[in-house]
């Protein structure tokens, strides 16, 4: 029932390997840490292991099958910048039900203003805009988050707020999280464990 990342290799066209043979395993409804130096390819596999890049080398499987391709994807990304992931002329309502339709429980736990709802992303600030792609990411569907830097930009109230739901969630529905980050703190408050890649 694990996401398992098999001797992943990966490079950039006529760039060096950023990383041979990587391997990674996470459990349902763990949350395990993945730290190192800026550059050393976190974004990179992490885009590996929710399918939008693939690997040179090596598998993902979860519950010992291929990741699909079609269909909704069990393997959420979430990124350090909100912006990026949404379209600027649709309404929040209309980005947060894209694959599912959160209920207003979860709205409420993520901090989400109603009125929000009708406005577009620019309407909103990074760290509100940054509760809509978690919501929108939490679908019945998600087995695993991958959080790059989710947090990264978000004061620490917002922040403790986002991680407490989220783990909640993990228990509650044993989704495994792997947490993409540089502050060591969130990384030993949150994490069962961490991962650790080299430069
Ligand atoms: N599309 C791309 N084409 C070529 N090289 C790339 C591409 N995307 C990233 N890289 C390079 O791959 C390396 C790894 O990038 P990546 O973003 O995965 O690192 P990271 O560990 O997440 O860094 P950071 O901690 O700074 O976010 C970097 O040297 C980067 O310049």
């Amino acid at each position: 029932m694990q996401l398992n990342a098999t001797n992943i290799s990966f490079r950039y066209p006529s760039g060096p390997w950023l990383f041979q043979e990587m391997n990674l395993v996470i459990h349902p409804g763990e949350i395990v840490g993945l730290t190192g130096p800026s550059g050393c390819g976190k974004t990179t596999f992490c885009k590996i292991i929710a399918g939008y890049e693939q690997a040179v080398e090596g598998k993902i499987f979860i519950d010992d099958q291929p990741l699909r391709r079609s269909g909704y994807n069990p393997v959420q990304l979430v990124f350090q910048h909100p912006e990026k992931a949404v379209n600027p002329r649709w309404t929040m309502k209309r980005i947060v039900t894209e694959g599912w339709t959160p209920d207003r429980e979860l709205l409420d736990l993520l901090g989400i203003q109603q009125e929000w709802l009708t406005r577009r992303p620019n309407e909103l600030s990074g760290g509100e805009l940054q509760r809509f792609c978690v919501a929108r990411a939490l679908a019945p569907g998600t087995r695993y988050l991958i959080a790059d830097e989710m947090t990264a930009m978000l004061d620490a109230i917002t922040q403790a707020q986002i991680w407490h739901v989220l783990q909640n969630i993990a228990r509650e529905r044993k989704m495994g999280i792997l947490v993409v980050s540089h502050e060591k703190s969130l990384i030993q408050r949150i994490c069962h464990r961490v991962v650790e890649m080299k430069a």
